[in-house]
């Protein structure tokens, strides 16, 4: 029943609008700088003008929708610190005292923590419509989570994007937090890149050698014992996944059905727009990259997505600080297409224009 609402959504998602590129490709040309000089900066603006359908846009008013949940396989020892860390940064989202508060505050977006799945209430945060249980299984043990809460955790995500749109977001970016979604991103890339769990694996958060011991023998034990169908992203999410990595798939598969522009963060964020690119190939034209996660899967994420980092800063801290960070760039490029001259307003004859 879910997942007809799902599929139908999906089957409203449409590619990028052709024309728009086309007349934001014409203005780049027209405008008077050397041509394609502002690189990777010039393709977000022309892209930015597929996914809304017009090439005069703004992105004026930006949101950072921040999944918090927790995660069952915590219980294996697979992380530095406790659960409890969870509610706390989730909690001070809303006080403008984490690590992305201060860097959105710069970027001028707005902090939208949504617990979509912790082992406790955030009186701050919680709201019961949007939570999904209190946190996911233990994935060593058992499926982290139904296919059904799976499905409802995506379909939160979508929902967010669109009461985004109606509240007049031009843009978003994603984050998240959650302790153990290392643990989790871990698995599912190495099931979806069909690589090594070691090769995919990182210290997340912090981890001593035993530590990252365990965390590799937990993932693989997950994998052994749920043995999800690679073929079936949902599969997978729902039995190597986490409730957090859910709502963010709904997050990128909204983006696309609601023509918002929505950018990847790190590692989790990345595994995120795997799992959404597997659910809807189209899905992919929607989302923006920003910097390489220093995680070990980073990078393979990204090329798997076909994406390439705007920046690349060797972070790793999650909860959307890297996607904020290239908000201001994104914002330069814009404001270059937007307010720069023409060759024709400073009286330069334009010359003839050949494909780079
Ligand atoms: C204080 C603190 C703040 C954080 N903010 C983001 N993360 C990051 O670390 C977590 C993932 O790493 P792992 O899988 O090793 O738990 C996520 O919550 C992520 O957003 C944090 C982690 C900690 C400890
Ligand atoms: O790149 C990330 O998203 C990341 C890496 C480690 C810990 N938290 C987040």
């Amino acid at each position: 029943m879910l997942e007809q609402s799902l599929l139908a959504i999906l089957e409203e998602i449409k590619p990028k609008d052709e024309t728009a590129m086309e007349e934001a490709r014409k203005h780049w040309l027209n405008i008077a700088k050397p041509l394609f000089s502002l690189g990777k900066l010039e393709n977000a603006v022309i892209d930015m003008a597929g996914m809304k359908g017009t090439c005069d846009y703004r992105i004026d008013k930006r949101g950072l929708l921040i999944f918090c949940a927790d995660n069952g396989v915590v219980e294996e020892g697979v992380t530095q610190t406790g659960q409890e860390v969870t509610a706390i940064v989730a909690d001070n989202f809303t006080k403008n005292a984490t690590s992305v508060c201060h860097m959105a505050n710069i970027a001028k977006a707005n902090v939208i923590p949504i617990d979509i799945g912790m082992v406790v209430d955030v009186e701050s945060i919680t709201k019961k419509d949007l939570k999904v249980s209190y946190g996911t299984k233990n994935m060593t043990k058992e499926a982290a989570m139904t296919r059904e809460e799976a499905v409802r955790a995506i379909l939160i995500g979508i929902d967010s994007v669109k009461r985004c749109k109606e509240a007049g977001y031009d843009i978003l970016a994603t984050g998240e937090m959650g302790i153990g979604n290392t643990t989790t991103s871990s698995a599912i890339a190495s099931l979806l890149l069909e690589k090594p769990v070691e090769l995919v694996t990182g210290k997340g958060a912090g981890l001593t050698g035993e530590g990252f011991e365990r965390k590799i023998q937990a993932i693989k034990k997950a994998i052994d014992l749920n043995k999800p169908d690679v073929s079936d992203p949902i599969e997978v999410l729902a039995k190597v996944g986490g409730l957090d990595i859910a709502g963010l798939v709904g997050v990128f598969l909204g983006g696309a059905r609601y023509h918002i522009p929505v950018v990847i963060d790190g590692f989790i964020c990345a595994v995120a727009a795997l799992i959404a690119s597997r659910i809807n190939p189209v899905a992919r034209e929607y989302m923006m990259p920003s910097h390489v996660s220093k995680e070990p899967a980073g990078q393979m994420l990204l090329k798997a997505l076909e994406l390439e980092p705007y920046i690349t800063c060797d972070m790793c801290l999650g909860e959307g600080t890297g996607a904020v960070a290239v908000l201001p760039l994104l914002d330069m490029g814009l404001a270059v297409y937007r307010q720069m001259s023409t060759f024709a307003d400073i009286n330069i004859d334009n010359y003839e224009v050949f494909d780079e």
